[in-house]
């Protein structure tokens, strides 16, 4: 189990974290998500022991995890950290970099182990392909199967697939979210996307203003978002009669009191998003249809 406990912690005296505490279980799946700039990488830093902690206590387990005061070395052998620069080496291939770390005394299971790892991140017809040839994307996928070549008991994952085409990006995220469960690798991912936390996430830990803000599953979360922040994670939404109203929420009927005027429609592939006046505030709802700028349509709250 991860356990940060009232940790704090600041850039030259600017805080950036206050008072954090959470557990992760093995196995568990946590998402940290909030504003650019509101400590989600600072704070995968911390725990993977990058740095030195103003105030409180991390730790895996028994092992408390401390920073480069007390360590010669940064990492631990339980805890892989991806983190955005993707520190490869570009002289060998991509099965080079993969298996890297892994004992070259047990070939046959060096060799089952990088096969296994090419599949997952999709990079099998590139395994002899030499790294500094490769795209951002293709960087990307070798950093995450070199991080869980070693099967780590825990793996930090900042913005994982934020390389990576959206072809790839669904069946990639598939792949490795899968995978990390059926191996009960407990996982922190730092991400802006919410395809990466529905249906994968256990919970999510929202940052604001250097503390959490919450700590739930995504289910709650979406169907009671607390703050505007938090719904607009989810999507677009509205602010109606002082309560959180997603545009999918907005329902076109014959008759209400809820009159708006249309002024724009973004076309969405199975939907339009229609942006319109109600009274002086605006508004978003989904519409199957197009509608006609400066129409009224009629709209209900059905949640
Ligand atoms: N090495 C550093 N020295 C000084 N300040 C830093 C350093 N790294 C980050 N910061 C500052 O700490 C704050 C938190 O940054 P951090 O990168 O953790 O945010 P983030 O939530 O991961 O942002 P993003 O979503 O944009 O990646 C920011 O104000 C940033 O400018």
């Amino acid at each position: 189990m991860l356990q940060v406990k009232n940790l704090s912690f600041s850039f030259k005296k600017t805080p950036v974290l206050i008072g954090i505490d959470f557990t992760v279980k093995q196995g568990e799946n946590v998402a940290i998500i909030g504003e650019s700039g509101s400590g989600k990488s600072t704070l995968l830093n911390l725990i993977y022991g990058e740095f030195d902690l103003e105030q409180g206590e991390i730790f895996w387990n028994d092992h408390q995890i401390l920073g480069p005061k007390y360590n010669l070395v940064v990492g631990y052998e339980f805890m892989k950290y991806v983190s955005q620069e993707f520190d490869l080496m570009p002289f060998i291939t991509v099965e080079e970099n993969i298996g890297k770390h892994l004992s070259n005394f047990f070939p046959e299971e060096k060799k089952a182990r990088t096969t296994e790892l090419l599949e997952v991140v999709e990079l099998t017809e590139l395994a002899k392909t030499k790294v500094k040839t490769l795209s951002g994307g293709q960087k990307q996928r070798v950093a995450l199967a070199r991080a869980l070549a070693k099967q780590p008991e825990i793996i930090l994952l900042d913005e994982p697939f934020s390389h990576i085409d959206n072809f790839q990006k669904q069946s990639l995220r598939r792949n490795v979210f899968k995978y990390l469960k059926d191996k009960n690798i407990t996982c922190l991912v730092a991400t802006h996307d919410k395809e990466d936390v529905l249906g994968y996430a256990d919970r999510m830990i929202v940052l604001n203003n250097h503390k959490i803000a919450v700590n739930n599953s995504p289910e709650q979360l979406f169907l009671n978002p607390e703050t505007p922040l938090i719904a607009s994670f989810f999507g677009e939404f509205n602010i109606i009669d002082n309560t959180i109203v997603y545009a999918h929420q907005l329902k076109i009927v014959e008759q209400s009191n809820l009159k708006a005027t249309v002024i724009e429609n973004y076309f969405k592939g199975s939907y339009y998003l229609v942006e319109a006046y109600l009274n002086d505030d605006i508004v978003f709802f989904e519409s199957k249809h197009k509608q006609a700028l400066n129409k009224i349509i009629n709209l209900e709250v059905c949640k």
